[in-house]
Order: structure tokens, then C-alpha cells, then sequence
């Protein structure tokens, strides 16, 4: 994985000696990365950057620089790489991008915004400082909506075909927070007969999301809108009536956790996008008082959330009972923390 939420590397310097030498795009040119004379290879290249990346204490140099140098070859990872373009020298222009690229990781720009997109899913997003990147756990949440969205689908074709004309989308989803897009572009796309509402408080993220949604052509079946829901006004959120289900991946990062995030997140990201509030759970109380509003009867709200979350949201929903909301199971990433939670509305209002 390259790039954790919340990993424990130490402060960084650049190490002055190497960056000065970097900064002449003649110095590359001239050296063969092993000292001889000849022609530039990927290896060559992987090698050579790895080695500037770990000599200035750049995490991940190994990936970093397989990714930099794949993305110019016009490839995914280094180990897709055919058997010719890993042989056939780089191009004077190749070299100068990987340089160039290269140079903006060293300043700990996430490899992510380095490229310039990333794969979510099946989808490759665009990404664009500061608009948070996607994290690889998050796609585990989007499995847990597409089960229930099967089992909702599913009851609802067996319980009454009759009642849900073909024209009518079986579901309708609201993202709260939705960045880049990459949740709710990959639920339309995994889910034909679904429409969804994402809203972001930030400008950015939503215009990152409609051009990620222009992309794949999405667009027909998503309403977007500029909202903050600690401060507008929920009716908002209805352009099509009460929602199937809400989904969210809110800011929950605890807010005395926030300084020992890595400087690759707290230099590119929007705090924003991480920071909630002392216990973690701004938004996620919010979202949850918002919830028996917009959701229909038994309409289900999907978070992720801080492994410290579970029981804490549990027990504020007790003391909650007037939001008619129940924590109906909590599901684990993939290293074992509970991660995801799945809340359900029991009653009518
Ligand atoms: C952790 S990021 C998740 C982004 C995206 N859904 C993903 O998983 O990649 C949280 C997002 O929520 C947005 N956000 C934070 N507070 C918000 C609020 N009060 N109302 C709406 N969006 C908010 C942030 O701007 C950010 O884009």
C-alpha cells in the first residue's frame, strides 16, 4: 500500500548534497546509473531514483520509483512492463519527465497527485491536490454497500415487481464527502440501476468529482452539489425523496492525532478532509441526526470510521434513542481493525 492514513515516519529533510545534483537535469543525462557509460533503462532509472529517494528519507522509495517510472512508460506498475520497454533505452524526454515527477515526490508530494490519477476500483480517477486521496480500505466499504444493495434489489423484485417500473432506479444513495469521487462513481458504475447524490463541502472536491464522473460518463445518474452538512440545511439532500442509503467515509481522525500524520498528508491534503474534532465524530454525529430524516424506512447508513468508533458510536446512539437508529454490524478491514460500520433505521417518522 503505498501511503497509509497513518503511518509513523519521522520528521524529513532533504538531504542538500543529492538535491543539488538533481537539480541538473545535465547530471542525469550524462550518468549511466551504474557508472559505465550507455543507454538508460527503466531498472537503470527505478534503481537510481530509489537510491535518491532513500539518501533524502523519502518513504517508499522503492515504490515511488517504480510508479514514477511505470506512469512514463505509459504502464500501471513496473512488473507490467513489457519485455521491450523494460530493454529499450528512455528517450532524453523521458528521463527529463521522470526528473521532473521525481523532484515533486522528493518535496513528499504524495505519489498520488505526483501521476495525477489513481486507481479506485475499476476506476482510474483523476487526483488533484488538496482533494483527499482515495485509501485502499475504503474499497471494502463499497463491497459492504454492493451486498446490500443486491439484497435490497433483490426483495424488492420479489416483493413487487409491479411497484417498481423498469424506468425507476431500485436505488438511491447519498454520499456525504465525496472527494475525488471514488465512492460514489464506482457504486453507479458497479450498480446500473442506481442514482446517487455526493456532496462535498469543498468546491475542489466537488469539481474533482465532475470531472472524474465526466471521465466514465456517470454523470446522467449523479447530483452533485457544494453543501456542508454541519451548516446547510438537509432538504437539500432530497432531489429525488428519501434515500436507500447513505454512505460515508468522514472525516474521523481523531483531532490529537492530526500532527503525527505524515507530511505527505498534512503538506498536499485538506485537513479538512481528515480532522474530526476531538472524539473524531463531527461529522459522524451529524450524518447520524441527519440520517432518520432522509433515509427511507429500513434505509441503511454505511460509515468508515476510527477502530475506537464502534463501541463510541454505539453507545452515543443509545443515548440518542430519539434518532431511531441501530448499530446493526461492524465489519473489519483488511488488517483486522473494525472499520466499517452499518446502521439501520428502525422506524417511521
Ligand atoms: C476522508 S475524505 C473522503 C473522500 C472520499 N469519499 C474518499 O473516500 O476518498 C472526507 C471528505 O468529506 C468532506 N467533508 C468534510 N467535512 C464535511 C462536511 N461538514 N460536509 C460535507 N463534506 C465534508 C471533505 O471535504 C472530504 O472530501
Amino acid at each position: 500500500m503505498i501511503m497509509g492514513l497513518l503511518p509513523h515516519w519521522g520528521p524529513v529533510r532533504v538531504n542538500p548534497i543529492k538535491s543539488a545534483a538533481l537539480n541538473s537535469h545535465q547530471f542525469l543525462l550524462r550518468q549511466n546509473f551504474s557508472g559505465k557509460p550507455g543507454p538508460v533503462t527503466a531498472t537503470d532509472l527505478v534503481n537510481y531514483w530509489q537510491e535518491v529517494f532513500e539518501a533524502n528519507r523519502i518513504p517508499e522509495a522503492q515504490e515511488s520509483s517504480e510508479y514514477i517510472v511505470s506512469y512514463v512508460l505509459g504502464a500501471k506498475t513496473f512488473h507490467s512492463l513489457s519485455a521491450s520497454s523494460m530493454s529499450t533505452p528512455l528517450t532524453a524526454e523521458q528521463q527529463e519527465q521522470v526528473q521532473q515527477l521525481s523532484a515533486k515526490r522528493l518535496q513528499r508530494m504524495p505519489v498520488q497527485y505526483v501521476l495525477g490519477e489513481w486507481d479506485f476500483q475499476d476506476l482510474t480517477l483523476k487526483m488533484r491536490p488538496p482533494v483527499f486521496i482515495p485509501r485502499p480500505e475504503t474499497e471494502d466499504l463499497i463491497s459492504l454497500v454492493l451486498e446490500e444493495a443486491s439484497q435490497k434489489n433483490k426483495s424488492c423484485v420479489d416483493n413487487a415487481v409491479h411497484q417498481c417500473p423498469p424506468t425507476t432506479p431500485l436505488l438511491v444513495i447519498l454520499e456525504i464527502g465525496c472527494g475525488s469521487g471514488a465512492i460514489a462513481l464506482s457504486l453507479l458504475s458497479k450498480l446500473p440501476q442506481s442514482q446517487v447524490i455526493a456532496v462535498d463541502k469543498e468546491v475542489a472536491a466537488v469539481n474533482l468529482t465532475r470531472e472524474n464522473a465526466q471521465r466514465f460518463q456517470l454523470e446522467h445518474r449523479l447530483r452533485l452539489f457544494h453543501h456542508d452538512v454541519l451548516s446547510s440545511s438537509w432538504e437539500q439532500l432530497l432531489p429525488w425523496g428519501p434515500v436507500d442509503i447513505i454512505i460515508s467515509n468522514p472525516p474521523y481522525v481523531f483531532h490529537e492525532d492530526m500532527a503525527h500524520l505524515a507530511a505527505e498528508i498534512l503538506r498536499y491534503e485538506h485537513l479538512d478532509a481528515l480532522d474530526g474534532g476531538n472524539d473524531g465524530m463531527r461529522v459522524i454525529k451529524r450524518i447520524l441526526e441527519l440520517a432518520p430524516y432522509i433515509l427511507k424506512n429500513y434505509g441503511s447508513v454505511f460509515l468508515e470510521v476510527d477502530p475506537r468508533h464502534p463501541e463510541m458510536v454505539e453507545n452515543w446512539l443509545q443515548s440518542r434513542p430519539d434518532l431511531f437508529l441501530s448499530l446493526c454490524a461492524t465489519h473489519k478491514d483488511f488488517c483486522g481493525k473494525p472499520r466499517f460500520l452499518h446502521i439501520q433505521k428502525t422506524y417511521s417518522r
